[in-house]
């Protein structure tokens, strides 16, 4: 018959716990503040390692502390896995409805094991409570998971470990024998040791690459973004419209850009301050961001500038654009920490007979200039736009 040496499964259970906690532990020190519950994913493992010892040792214990320490500790790393992961998503736990569920396990355990001795019972009490627990956490985790691996992997190995631990509970009732015990070798019992191991593993692997695609998305947004405004980075902006230019030349798709600039920015900066300038640009990108589609893209240019770009637009829709742009803007009311202000807006769309890019820039950059001779605050289209 299939068994393996549940001693020997219940050591390696010990070592891999602590040793994934441990890892979790020191690499938290390498994440940053923002990426939040690595401390609670490390003391995971470290609290359901020191589960096992109470398993694995339990000669030199008696029943009631075996199974109160034990089961309590196994438990509650399970809960704090589950807790780190909600802090990872920015949601808080309260701990007091979590101690009265423990307790209640735990005199349910007692229970079984004391006053009404039953060794199949307190499995599936056992195993029950701690499902719950389980499915709370994947239910998070695929609510949560973005178009990201690491969530879905973490849901799937804690879905395979509540599938053990209830065919454990289930198997229980037909193959032991009422007083059977944990170290009686049974099939069951190999695979139930050997997938709890290796779901501490492949779980404390899971949230550390939830943590790593967190971090990378984070410095992705840092270098696709300008920090003061929250627009695209001139880089990135850059790289959707030379994207949008080759789409056009392949399938003939149009679109057009939109160079928009504050007007007089300089006498607001030397009249109000540079921070009051800024706190101008931060409003200017959130009026012109509301005006916009989704597919369209908005990027800081340069200083002032910003470079708009609008996929599949012709020269009349982009005109109209710019125009409720300029107007969103024009609306902004001064308050007594920013000033009004307004800007001016070039447009041009790509033609046949542009080389590049650069040419549709070009034309956008020649609009913008009209429109601030023509006195600022308004619109102007490039000709043959
Ligand atoms: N506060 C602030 N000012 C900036 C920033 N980037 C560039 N500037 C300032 O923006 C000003 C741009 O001035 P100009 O290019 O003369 O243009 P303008 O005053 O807006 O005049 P027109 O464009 O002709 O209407 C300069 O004074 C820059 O120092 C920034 O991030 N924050």
């Amino acid at each position: 018959m299939f068994a393996l040496d549940l001693r020997s499964l219940t050591l390696m259970a010990f070592m891999t716990s602590a040793a994934m906690g441990f890892v979790l532990l020191m690499l938290r020190r390498h994440y940053p503040g923002s990426i939040r519950g690595m401390w609670l994913w490390g003391l995971a493992p470290v609290v359901a390692a020191s589960s096992t010892v109470f398993y694995g040792l339990e000669r030199l214990f008696t029943p009631l502390v075996t199974v109160v320490f034990g089961n309590g500790l196994l438990m509650s790393g399970c809960a704090l896995f589950y807790f780190g992961t909600r802090r990872f998503y920015g949601l808080r736990s309260g701990w007091r409805p979590w101690a009265v569920v423990g307790m209640l396990l735990l005199m349910g355990q007692v229970f079984f094991l004391v006053g009404y001795p039953d060794y199949r019972l307190r499995l599936a009490l056992f195993a029950s409570t701690l499902s719950v627990v389980l499915v709370l956490h994947i239910r998070l985790l695929l609510q949560r998971a973005g178009p990201g691996f690491a969530a879905r992997f973490t849901a799937g190995v804690l879905a395979v470990q509540t599938l053990v631990l209830l065919a454990r509970a289930v198997s229980t009732f037909w193959l032991d024998t009422p007083t059977s015990h944990r170290f009686a070798p049974s099939p069951m019992q190999s695979v139930y040791i050997a997938t709890y191991s290796f779901s501490v593993l492949l779980v404390s692997v899971g949230v550390l690459l939830m943590a790593s695609e967190r971090l990378r998305s984070e410095f992705e947004h840092l270098a696709n973004h300008d920090s003061l405004t929250g627009a695209l980075a001139r880089r990135a902006v850059l790289e959707d419209c030379t994207r949008e230019f080759g789409r056009w030349q392949r399938f003939d798709h149009g679109f057009a850009l939109l160079m928009v600039d504050v007007d007089h920015f300089k006498s607001i900066n030397d009249g109000h301050g540079h921070a009051v300038g800024d706190r101008v640009l931060s409003r200017v990108v959130d009026a012109l961001g509301h005006a916009l589609r989704n597919v369209d893209r908005l990027g800081r240019y340069g200083g002032e500038e910003f470079l708009v770009l609008l996929p599949e637009t012709g020269a009349g829709e982009a005109r109209m654009v710019a125009e409720r742009m300029r107007q969103a803007v024009a609306r902004l009311p001064a308050t007594a920490k920013v000033p009004a202000c307004t800007v001016s807006v070039g447009v041009a769309c790509v033609r046949h007979g542009d080389a590049s890019l650069a040419a549709v820039l070009a034309r956008a950059d020649a609009a913008l200039y009209e429109a601030k001779r023509l006195g600022r605050d308004r619109v102007a289209v490039a000709m043959d736009a």
